[in-house]
């Protein structure tokens, strides 16, 4: 039986690697972001299913889990991938600001959940979310980020605990720095009060990765694919992290200003 899928934000970085990677091993995918040609264009690659859907919109995340049932006849897992970043501290952060991090990080998450897991505990499905090692440790400048974050981790522990007597599987996989469209604008507004070019903004922030190195898409769809197949059937609310051991690293072996994001 091949599984039927969503995949929100799709259309880039992570969203696309676990698109790809789903459909390797037969997934039926539904992809889903904002942004139609970057849609189109994975889905030309991968095979998978373009929808242009904003999670942000409470309508759009129903709608989009009926739709796919109503085609598919099934859903047997979810990843919440999309995701927003706005840097800076409360003094930093409008309330706008705040509430679009929120909404889109977090609230849209427990509005997917809630319209998928009728149909995953019917299929016994899995539930993953793509978090960050800013929901596990402090980082700075970046309340709204880390906040939503840190929700979403503990959210969806809590489909693990509430669910999982039902025969739904909920993890939460936590990347550290991948090289994406997210990184890349995160590397200029780092790199840029110290005269930093993209590469150089780069090897500054690996400095804190053990391994040395940024991680590419594709190793954080490795984690998520994992999460949802059955070769993880006794995983449930694990936090696996994607990051080079750059969460065990003390932070103050890179310079301290190299840690501030002003805006
Ligand atoms: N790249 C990293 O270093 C890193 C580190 C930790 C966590 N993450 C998380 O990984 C996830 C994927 O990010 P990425 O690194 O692949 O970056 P990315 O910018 O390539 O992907 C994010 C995707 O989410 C989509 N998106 C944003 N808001 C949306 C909305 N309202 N509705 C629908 N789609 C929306 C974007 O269009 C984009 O396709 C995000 O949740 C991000 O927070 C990334």
């Amino acid at each position: 039986m091949q599984r039927v899928l969503i995949v929100t934000g799709g259309g880039s970085g992570i969203g696309a690697a676990v698109a790809a990677a789903a459909a390797d091993r037969g997934d039926r995918v539904v992809i889903c972001g904002r942004r139609k040609e970057a849609l189109e264009r994975v889905a030309a690659e991968t095979g998978a299913e373009p929808r242009v859907c904003d999670v942000s919109s409470p309508e759009a995340v129903a709608g989009l889990v009926a739709d796919v049932v109503a085609a598919h006849g099934r859903l047997d897992g979810v990843v919440a991938n999309a995701g927003t970043m706005r840097e800076g501290g409360i003094l930093d952060l409008t309330h706008e600001e705040w509430d679009a991090t929120v909404q889109t990080n977090l609230t849209s998450v427990f509005l997917l959940a809630k319209a998928a897991l009728p149909h995953l505990i019917e299929s016994k499905g899995a539930f993953v979310s793509v978090s960050s090692i800013a929901s596990l440790r402090v980082p700075l400048g970046c309340a709204a980020y880390a906040t939503s974050k840190a929700g979403l981790t503990m959210l969806t522990q809590t489909i693990a605990v509430d669910y999982g007597p039902s025969g739904v599987r909920a993890n939460v996989v936590c990347p550290g720095w991948i090289r994406t469209e997210m990184s890349d604008k995160e590397m200029a507004v780092f790199g840029e009060p110290h005269g930093l070019g993209r590469e150089e903004a780069y090897s500054e922030v690996t400095r804190l990765v053990p391994q040395r190195r940024a991680g590419t898409p594709a190793e954080a769809a490795a984690a998520v694919v994992w999460l949802l197949g059955s070769e993880a059937s006794y995983v449930n609310g694990a936090v696996l992290n994607v990051d080079g051991g750059t969460i065990l690293l003390d932070p103050g072996t890179v310079p301290f200003e190299f840690q501030v994001r002003p805006r």
